[in-house]
């Protein structure tokens, strides 16, 4: 009975030495770099906060505190990297061989399984060749008409003040011809568990216990995970399903008012007809695939007076009521550098994670293998030995200052740089476009751009000029 109880009592003793041992290497080697002293076993994680919001402003802290430069720190037994130096940048996005993405990637195999954002070596390599004609520029012309579509309807949307989920449904439209028109079913559950999905597996990366498979089975939220992760599941297996049968049945071409009607479902399509080794893809494959398109279609995606007079110029004045062709689109100069500008601030993929296999050195530092590399690309667009006044949204910046190749990157850079990135772009340049044709666009008063063109958000700011603006802010 007491030897029982002895070994009962010892067992967390024992298993904190055993981690600890195992991770002396690591740990002395990543000593040598900046960063706030840990705790055993929670490392960080006590430090991160409870929301995004806190987690950004611990992340920027850290950042300010260190120099504006990379610093380590640990959530749990993970180490982690945060990377912001454009020499660092340089060697991760270039290398051929660091492209296996972080443990926190982990966070959405349930969903998305092992799908280009998610895999690594041969398999990587051989959907990305297999892939990328999807996204051919031919391809992206004809998407450009359903894009358009869409974008009316948002317009139409915005009129009456209700304007939700146009990326959600351009995704679904263009790449897997299935019209789910979420712009005017906001209930939908698989709106809904788009949304939960995603915050769940933010939130999850910065709790030690809650980022274990098993021991996430006794958090509260689990029941409500397993039931919008099956949403999501039924939902793309779904998609797949129906445009199998669509294809086997030959009717195509037919069914012109069916939600599957569309013919050039290049993603979709490209994906059921591919080999990879000699053979069609299994439906597993398919599923990881579909589903990866779907989240990073959508959940990536979603002013003033010099916009609006470019908008006269390429369209013509009595242009403005009509849609822009895909050759307009691509004229419009200054709404190109207001998009990358609004990508500076409030890049909409802020982090990307890479894991180290081996030991790596970089700029003259051992990175120890098993380091998460977390590249902060939000970091880098408020860099003020980069970006002059960061605070100030200028757009003509990027036509004066040109940042290095690794300076600014949020769509990634090198092999594993976003696939969708001129999907993207056509996508928002299709529906910004529109917007500033259809609405007198002003700065938001009090969220966005202050008068003197100061962003009054106060994301990126050191801790005490943060704090004494948002006090100023709230009052
Ligand atoms: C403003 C919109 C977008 C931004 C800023 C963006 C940014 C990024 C970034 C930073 C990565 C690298 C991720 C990493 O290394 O973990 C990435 C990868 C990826 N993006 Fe995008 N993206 C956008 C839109 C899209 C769209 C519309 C699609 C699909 C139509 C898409 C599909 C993908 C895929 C599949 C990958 C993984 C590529 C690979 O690992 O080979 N993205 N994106």
């Amino acid at each position: 009975m007491w030897t029982v109880l002895c070994a009962f009592l010892a067992l967390p003793l024992f298993l904190v030495t055993y981690f600890e041992f195992g991770l002396l290497r690591r740990k002395r080697m990543l000593n040598k770099f900046q960063g706030p002293s840990m705790l055993p076993l929670v490392g960080n994680a006590h430090q991160m906060g409870k929301t995004p919001t806190e987690i950004l402003n611990r992340f920027f802290g850290w950042w300010h505190e260190y120099g504006k430069d990379n610093f380590r720190y640990w959530i749990g037994y993970h180490s982690n990297i945060m990377v912001t130096s454009p020499k660092y940048m340089e060697f991760i996005l270039s290398s051929q061989t660091l492209i296996s993405k972080s443990d926190v990637y982990d966070l959405t195999h349930p969903w998305l399984g092992l799908g280009l954002l998610t895999s690594t070596g041969s398999k990587w390599h051989k959907h990305r060749k297999m892939i990328t004609p999807a996204f051919h520029f031919n391809i992206l012309r004809d998407f450009h008409e359903v894009m358009n579509e869409n974008s009316t309807k948002f317009i139409d949307q915005l009129k009456k003040e209700e304007a939700h989920y146009l990326t959600l449904d351009v995704i679904c439209d263009t790449a897997m011809g299935v019209s789910i028109n979420a712009m005017e079913n906001r209930s939908s559950s698989v709106v809904q568990a788009f949304k939960d999905i995603t915050y769940t597996i933010k939130m999850r990366a910065f709790s030690p216990w809650k980022r274990n498979e098993y021991l996430f089975r006794f958090a509260p939220e689990y029941p409500e995970y397993s039931k919008t992760l099956k949403t999501l599941q039924d939902f793309t297996n779904q998609i797949i399903a129906k445009r199998i049968e669509v294809r086997k049945s030959g009717l195509e071409d037919d069914i012109k008012a069916d939600e599957f009607s569309r013919k050039k479902m290049a993603f979709l399509d490209t994906l059921l007809s591919s080999t990879v080794d000699g053979r069609l893809l299994t439906s597993q494959e398919l599923y990881e695939e579909v589903s990866t398109f779907m989240f990073e279609g959508h959940d990536t995606t979603t002013s003033g007076e010099k916009l609006f007079k470019e908008q006269c110029d390429v369209m013509g004045a009595s242009g403005l009521g009509r849609d822009a062709t895909f050759q307009e689109i691509s004229t419009m100069k200054h709404l190109d550098l207001f998009i990358k500008e609004a990508q500076r601030l409030y890049p909409s993929v802020p982090f990307i994670g890479r894991f180290t296999e081996k030991d790596y050195v970089i700029d003259g530092d051992i990175v120890p293998k098993g380091t998460t590399l977390n590249l902060g690309l939000l970091m880098l667009g408020y860099n003020d030995r980069v970006f002059k006044d960061p605070h100030k949204f200028q757009p003509e910046r990027f036509d004066r200052e040109k940042p290095g190749p690794f300076e600014y990157v949020p769509f990634s850079a090198g092999p594993r740089n976003c696939i969708g990135q001129k999907f993207a772009l056509l996508e928002i340049k299709t529906v910004v476009s529109k917007i500033i044709r259809n609405f007198e666009v002003l700065p938001a008063l009090d969220e966005l751009v202050s008068k003197d063109g100061y962003i009054s958000t106060t994301l990126g700011l050191p801790p005490e000029e943060k704090k004494s603006l948002d006090a100023h802010i709230h009052k």
